[in-house]
């Protein structure tokens, strides 16, 4: 296929950017950054919407890196899951669920046991804690006689110290519906470990499968002997009367993972549902998620995904434009899979590079991660010239920020600095335009207050716009200012433009040039 003459370029999604007042606790702002400092003067640079419902979510509700990616790539707002989770709970859909009906009444049938498992904090990234409420109200309209939470304590999206709170808050949504009781805790270091290695699932699946572990008399005992923070939670079983594990899973149990994001319970999922299928003492178990999930076993969904196909890839690909895809591991999905809709295909015209690294470094220690080799399959790509589009993540200033260390993110965006600036100079010399975006906001805030009003190192995402900087090629082909008020959903027509191409008809965002 002979393809039109383009103006190539490089997408630059510098992860977890966002801009926020320069107080002391914006870790972007303290930072000593003369290249962004720069290129924000020179270039045409503008703020967008990356949180609530300009991107598809909740109003008010956090950016996160699934749907940045998503509606960067498909160029309009997504309905995000967690926004049809709760369109299920207002319309009456998932109380009517046939799934979920017959699964409840066959619970209550048979004398069966509910298990739920999920995040127990209103993070809202990946699960919130008053899904329970339904889900409790539904099980209890139902009659199904024992319900145990399985609670994964969160301290990443919602400050470190809350975990107690969180599980006094689970308690009285239970004791409100008249069902339920917290049988597991578990910090989500382990049960939402996503790196592969199964070290962290294994002592997880042990407590809610089989009731083995260390054990605590009640919820709020086994969130104080946590020196590493809520993350870091041991697995802990608690223990009835009799001193025996409350919740084990028994044969003709049903799971239900309330999750709404799949990305990080997936591998605690399949891995549970392996070993209750055929470990030592396989056990039948009906298996639901709240949310569809990417999982190995096939677990049926009890609210579907957004259509969010017609984004940028199926663009390249009818244009016959070549891209290639550069993240390190923890965000080497987003520059796939979630960028192009969450479709795990790899189209012919892409070509996706995870660069290598260290599974799980200590980010504190390490802030500056595998980003000088991100940076060199940056500029060895950027110098192809069949290549129309490099689409890159620089995940530092988002994964060092999560650590709640505001030093060690100040550092990360130090480094990511310096290695925007040698994307630049490659990018120039290719006569490349360069355009630059943050998929949600991070390290502009790195301390919340807790519930009892005292600030608390933060190291979750925020509702802030996040930069747009259009760095040009030789001869501009930018006017001075970028269209405004903008939101991620321009991002694609921006590029497509950009590329000399005219942005989808699926798509709803407009050129911010
Ligand atoms: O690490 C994660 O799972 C979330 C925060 O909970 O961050 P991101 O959306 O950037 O993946
Ligand atoms: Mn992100
Ligand atoms: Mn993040």
């Amino acid at each position: 296929m002979t393809t039109a003459p383009y103006n190539p370029g490089v997408l630059l999604v510098l992860d977890g950017w966002g801009h926020g007042p320069a107080t002391e606790d914006n870790a972007i702002a303290r930072a000593h950054t003369p290249v962004l400092d720069a290129l924000a003067t020179k270039y045409p640079t503008t703020y967008v919407d990356a949180s609530g419902e300009a991107v598809g979510l909740l109003p008010g509700t956090v950016g996160n890196s699934e749907i940045g990616h998503m509606v960067i790539g498909a160029g309009r707002p997504l309905e995000y899951d967690s926004l049809l989770v709760q369109r299920g709970i207002d319309s009456g859909a998932l109380r009517e669920h046939p799934l979920l009906s017959e699964t409840l009444s066959g619970l209550a049938r048979e004398d069966r046991a509910l298990h739920l498992v999920g995040l127990a904090s209103d993070g809202q990234i990946h699960a919130h804690i008053e899904h329970l409420r339904e889900l409790l109200d539904i099980a209890a309209a139902h009659q199904v006689p024992r319900v145990w939470i399985h609670a994964i304590t969160d301290g990443r999206d919602v400050a470190d110290g809350t975990a107690a709170e969180y599980l006094r808050r689970a308690e009285a949504i239970a004791a409100a519906a008249g069902a339920g009781r917290i049988a597991t805790v578990s910090g989500r270091g382990y049960a939402l470990d996503k790196s592969g290695d199964l070290g962290f699932t294994r002592p997880v699946t042990a407590a809610i499968a089989d009731g083995d572990g260390p054990r605590a008399s009640n919820a709020e005992a086994a969130t104080t002997n946590a020196p590493r923070g809520d993350v870091w939670i041991e697995p802990t079983v608690l223990t009835g009367e009799d001193d025996t594990p409350l919740g084990a899973i028994a044969d003709g149990d049903a799971v239900l993972f309330t999750n709404f994001r799949s990305d990080r319970i997936q591998q605690l999922a399949d891995h549970l549902l392996d070993h209750l299928r055929s470990g030592p003492h396989p056990r039948h178990v009906t298996a639901l998620s709240l949310a569809e999930y990417d999982t190995r076993a096939s677990i049926p969904a009890l609210v579907g995904r957004a259509d969010a196909s017609g984004g940028l890839a199926d663009e390249l690909e009818g244009h016959g434009l070549r891209s290639v895809r550069i993240a390190e591991k923890e965000k080497f999905e987003h520059v796939t899979y979630y960028i192009n809709g969450r479709d795990d295909r790899r189209r012919e015209t892409e070509e996706h590079i995870q660069v290598a690294g260290d599974t799980a470094p200590d980010y504190t220690a390490r802030p500056e991660m595998n980003l000088g080799r991100v940076t060199d399959a940056v500029v060895n790509a950027a110098a192809r010239d069949e290549v129309a589009l490099v689409i890159a993540n620089l995940a530092n200033i988002d994964v060092v920020g999560h650590t709640g260390d505001a030093e060690a993110t100040v550092r990360a965006t130090e480094f990511t600095d310096q290695a925007v600036e040698r994307i630049r100079v490659a990018a120039e010399a290719a006569g490349r335009w360069v355009l630059l975006v943050g998929d949600h906001g991070n390290a502009e805030q790195m301390a919340k207050a807790g519930p009892d009003g005292k600030p608390r190192p933060y190291g979750g995402h925020t509702t802030n716009p996040v930069p747009v900087i259009v760095v040009s090629a030789p001869e501009s082909m930018l006017p001075d200012r970028l269209v405004e008020p903008g939101t991620l959903a321009d991002i694609a027509p921006t590029v497509l433009t950009l590329l000399g191409r005219t942005p989808g008809p699926a798509m709803t965002g407009r050129s911010l040039t």
